[in-house]
């Protein structure tokens, strides 16, 4: 079902959605009524959001949870699991072998992130690699929402909600609490998550670019409706539980939801949908103008997270350096690699790596794009064909995970050391 936001229902049965109420005696067909919230009962209505789903069973039939492990995952960045620094940090793909026997919950490694799951303020970042469908057995997350970005194979994720079909160049976003569950139909599966523990992401105002463009509403995909009626089987629930795995059995499906309404819901968006706006006269400008989703903080036009990616485009300045500038930033960038190149590193930045120039941490081109720059003819040319780049972008301090650290690619400081000193006192203008 298209749309951003809407107010969707969605029926696997005729009529099993209630009438006039949400809560009825009885439900149609003998369901049973579930609420799920995604905020405070009394946020205010803008920014409310919830579901009532029609179940053969209520959610709540289940064993008591158990700890499960062992597992890669963070959910507290002040931890001895993570480590400070604020160097330039890169990664090249991570290893498939993290991903041997795994499916995509025991395939989770966070690499770094801020803040901490117990307070409900912070992100985490992982990288999934795993090479078995999910059977009997379904994830939820307790601590924040997912922003999946599949790099290698496409995932088939059933949820409560109905299917999700993602592959690589599409994401999805599954909200905290919704269960889920991942099948690999491509075999071995790579790609990265965006968690954020606070709020939910929306998408960015577009101020004077006016009522449409980058990422279109309609654009979004909400699935439908879809159960299965499976009882007497061992299903195991997995929750992700302030960066803690606990799993609980339970003898029945949890996909049972034959009917739902609401607009706390799953959604995927395909990238190749992104409408591009840049300057089409003079300079390089912020990359912000290529944000997909945010996840904004209490201060304003300050992101927890910032989803933005480098799409295919034309690049048309004139009289400009076109590579992304040397900067040094107020917030914290974590960059990976869907497919192709990225424009600012020549070498080294490749599909399934990633890399974290954390705030005030100076970064740019490396020099062999920077050896280029400046006999480059500036006629209009594509750039990023065939490419996906994406960044993570928030205020926060990002740490690196210990797990990250010690997979890091050493010498990336090398890529900016041969940059040529080209100043010239005796210059005069033309
Ligand atoms: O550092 C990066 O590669 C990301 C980035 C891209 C860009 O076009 C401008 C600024 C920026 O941080
Ligand atoms: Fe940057």
């Amino acid at each position: 079902m298209p749309g951003f936001g809407n107010e969707f229902s969605s029926e696997a049965l005729p009529n099993a959605l209630p009438k006039g109420q949400n809560t009825p005696q009885v439900c149609p067909y003998g369901l049973y009524a579930e609420q799920l919230s995604g905020t405070a009962f009394t946020v205010a209505r803008h920014g409310n959001q919830r579901s009532w789903l029609y179940r053969i069973r209520p959610s709540v039939q289940h064993r008591p949870f158990e700890p499960y492990g062992p597992h890669h995952l963070v959910g507290d960045f002040r931890s001895d699991k993570t480590q400070l620094t604020p160097n330039q940090l890169r990664w090249l793909p991570f290893s498939m072998e993290h991903g041997k026997d795994k499916d995509f919950v025991d395939g989770l490694y966070t690499v770094a992130g801020a803040g901490d799951a117990g307070m409900r303020e912070g992100i985490a970042i992982h990288t999934y690699i795993c090479d078995k469908s999910m059977h009997r057995r379904a994830f939820y997350n307790a601590d924040g929402d997912f922003l999946i970005v599949p790099q290698q194979g496409r995932l088939e994720i059933q949820t409560e909600f109905g299917w999700l079909d993602v592959p690589p160049n599409q994401i999805c976003v599954i909200q905290r609490g919704i269960r889920f569950a991942v099948n690999l139909p491509d075999g071995p599966s790579r790609g990265y998550v965006l968690e954020v523990y606070s709020g939910h992401f929306t998408l960015p105002d577009l101020g004077p670019i006016g009522a449409n463009g980058l990422a279109n509403a309609r654009d979004f995909l909400t699935p439908v409706a879809a159960f299965e009626d499976k009882d007497e089987v061992d299903y195991i629930i997995i929750n992700k539980y302030e960066g803690e795995l606990f799993a609980a059995v339970q003898t029945h499906s949890p996909f049972d939801v034959v009917a739902w309404h609401g607009n706390y819901a799953p959604y995927k968006y395909d990238l190749a949908n992104f409408c591009v706006v840049n300057s089409v006269s003079y300079d390089h400008l912020d990359p912000s103008i290529f944000t997909v989703l945010t996840c904004q903080s209490a201060r304003p036009g300050t992101a927890i997270a910032d989803f933005v990616i480098f799409p295919p485009r034309w690049a048309v300045q004139e009289h400009t350096f076109r590579p992304p500038y040397f900067h040094r930033n107020a917030m914290s960038e974590f960059m990976g690699l869907i497919l192709g190149e990225y424009e600012a590193k020549a070498k080294g930045f490749l599909p399934g790596g990633a890399s974290l120039h954390s705030i005030m941490t100076p970064h740019g081109p490396d020099a062999t794009t920077v050896a280029g720059v400046a006999s480059a003819n500036l006629k209009p040319v594509r750039v990023a064909d065939g490419t996906q780049a994406f960044m993570f972008e928030s205020c926060l301090m990002v740490r690196p995970t210990r797990w990250g650290l010690q997979h890091q690619e050493h010498e990336y400081w090398e890529a900016w050391q041969p940059i040529k000193k080209t100043f010239d006192p005796n210059w005069k203008p033309e």
